[in-house]
């Protein structure tokens, strides 16, 4: 028998179904009570009925009693963006133009989701970085509506009820960040929550990963920045970060939680300062990956391969120095040797081509400090004894043919350097990935100004195109998103057991496939943005061979098919927002509703039956 507390919430669903009738005009909202068609078997779910919609025929507006309640027109769906582009121009600043796009994302997702389709290049700098980074700066000032799941340290031991929370039933793709390392920008604690959302965007907008089975995290273990917990509108918990060992603890909870929930969901991690435990403790164990190690380091390899093949100097004579020696820094530096090893080098005489930066110089055995774990594997002991201070001694004394930034020192790159670089090379390997903008090494006009328009650049955010002797030149964005979401897309729909280290290689020789002729004559090392979709599929049909190959798929019926298949396999499997109609969806939910509210009602009836036995 039922006990009185679900009693309760039966009868209350009941009564919720009878109020139906007139549509929510805020059902877009988080904060709205739900319409019974939210009802789901976990609780509530925001995928809630479309609101009223100009794009909705007068036959659907009287079906739905929403006649009236907007303008007469109908309108088409390419009306409604050509409107909300027009908005956007409005306003004046780009974190407005953030706020107003993350407003839209609320209140109609697949208006959104068109708009990023249609304009991706013109959108993903505002939904994604560099504009998101100023939002994560801005998080408690711009904060409006619930986007994600917040995990605090105090909810240790409680994590699995806490993520009970979460309104909607099926979830198959988690972003989660501790807000330690948020982009270039430091500690940002809970205002991090900007990155797994705009994460979670692109990988609807660039794999047709449903909105509502991804899920935005964000831990709260504190935060060592000290002017957010002076900050009266910051919102996360005032204290400072928890231990590592905590720290540990509460993932490996968290791991427990998320897959007894969500059995074989797809964790992505994102911007953990310290990423390297969580990483090679979970990733045989579970189907997750680190994106700014491993996502990263397969953009920058795929763009290295093409550089290479531009250049035309082979991997044994390359020479690559880092500016920046963090976790990612050393986790794309891996995937590099890995290629070279792959050209036919020794690993030593693969990792002898890596010269690392970092605040004290250049990395050596004998400069006097001891080097954390993850630069120990890149440190020279063929420097007889001599330190090199600065990047520009470096460079002289190197010779690269490779330059790349993680440093996030803005301008590091400058004239005097990228001037040595193009007297080094015919055409030199400039990848500044520091983000936002405004913390990259240098602009792509940098780049291009000073070493004679000869440089084959990749930047982690965008630049603008630059005029060079009257030619147009396009910037090439080395940004993980071209991988990320293939790989998520692929763990999904090929049930991957974990994620190895070769499907994460193999997006990038996946990716580097995808470049067209046309573009890498132009000078561009990554495809054109407009192609991420179909490039993610490319990437994820790769990934899933791969997962094959080594046996880490639980969809066997997808190793039946053919290549070309698989790919249509694949789009079939992808949300496309241009095919969704709110109506339609309405019209589902309200007859699933309907026969959900009949079993109640029996399950009702059958209960106060067995009550008067
Ligand atoms: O978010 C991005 O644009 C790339 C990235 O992962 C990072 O910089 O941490
Ligand atoms: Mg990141």
């Amino acid at each position: 028998m039922a006990s009185l507390g679900s009693r309760r919430v039966l009868q209350a669903a009941i009564r919720s179904s009878q109020l139906r009738i007139i549509p929510n005009l805020f059902a877009h909202t988080h904060s709205t009570v739900m319409a019974p068609s939210s009802i789901s078997r976990r609780g509530y779910t925001h995928r809630t009925p479309a609101p009223p919609d100009t794009s909705h025929s007068l036959e659907a507006r009287r079906a739905l009693r929403t006649y009236g309640l907007v303008p007469p027109a109908v309108e088409s769906h390419a009306l409604q963006a050509q409107r909300c582009m027009k908005q956007l121009d409005l306003k004046a600043s780009q974190i407005e133009k953030y706020v107003y796009l993350s407003r839209l994302r609320n209140s109609d997702v697949h208006l959104f989701y068109r708009l990023v389709l249609d304009h991706f290049t013109s959108l993903a700098p505002l939904i994604y970085t560099p504009v998101v980074g100023e939002a994560c700066l801005k998080w408690s000032d711009i904060y409006r509506q619930p986007e994600g799941l917040y995990l605090s340290y105090k909810d240790r031991g409680n994590l699995k009820e806490v993520l009970q929370n979460w309104p909607q039933p099926n979830v198959e793709i988690t972003v989660v960040t501790d807000g330690s390392r948020i982009l270039g920008l430091g500690d940002l604690g809970t205002n991090g929550m900007g990155i797994p959302v705009g994460k979670l965007a692109l990988y609807t907008g660039c794999a047709g990963i449903r909105p509502e089975v991804a899920l935005p995290l964000t831990l709260d273990l504190g935060t060592n920045n000290e002017t957010l917990l002076k900050d009266p509108l910051y919102m996360g918990t005032r204290m400072k970060r928890v231990s590592e060992e905590e720290q540990g603890k509460f993932l490996d909870e968290l791991m427990v939680a998320l897959n007894e929930t969500w059995p074989g969901i797809v964790v992505q991690f994102e911007d953990f300062k310290n990423p390297f435990p969580a990483l090679e403790k979970y990733q045989y164990r579970y189907s997750c990956f680190n994106d700014d190690i491993q996502g990263t380091g397969a953009v920058v390899l795929a763009g290295i391969v093409s550089a290479l093949r531009k250049s035309g100097i082979k991997a044994k004579d390359q020479r690559a120095v880092f500016m920046g020696a963090g976790s990612a820094g050393t986790g794309v530096a891996k995937q590099i040797v890995e290629y070279f090893m792959k050209e036919g080098l020794t690993e030593h005489e693969a990792r002898r081509a890596f010269w690392f930066i970092d605040t004290k110089g250049l990395i050596t055995n004998d400069r006097g400090d001891r080097l954390a774990e993850h630069k120990k594997y890149f440190s020279r002991d063929d420097n007889n004894g001599k330190q090199f201070m600065s990047l520009s001694e470096v460079v002289d004394h190197v010779k690269p043919t490779i330059l790349m930034g993680l440093s996030t020192i803005r301008g590091c790159f400058g004239e005097p350097i990228l001037n040595k670089m193009a007297t080094l090379n015919k055409n030199p390997i400039i990848f500044p990935l520091s983000n936002p903008s405004d913390n990259a090494e240098c602009t792509f006009e940098e780049a291009m100004k000073y070493t004679d328009g000869r440089a084959l650049f990749a930047s982690g955010s965008p630049f603008p195109d630059y005029i060079h002797n009257g030619k147009a030149m396009k910037a090439s964005q080395a940004n993980n998103m071209y991988v990320f979401p293939g790989i998520g897309l692929a763990s999904i729909l090929c049930k991957a057991k974990h994620i190895s280290q070769e499907m994460i290689y193999t997006s990038a020789t996946s990716l580097s496939s995808t470049l067209l002729e046309n573009e890498y004559e132009s000078g561009m090392l990554m495809p054109s943005l407009d192609r991420i979709r179909e490039v993610s599929v490319i990437v994820a049909r790769d990934v899933i061979r791969q997962a094959q190959r080594e046996e880490l798929d639980r969809e066997p019926m997808l190793r039946d098919l053919e290549d070309y298949e698989l790919e249509e396999w694949i789009k079939s499997k992808m949300y496309d927002p241009r095919k969704e109609d709110g109506y339609l969806e309405l019209e589902r939910e309200r007859t699933e509703e309907l026969v959900r509210a009949s079993e109640i009602a029996t399950f009702e009836v059958r209960e106060r039956f067995s009550a008067k036995l």
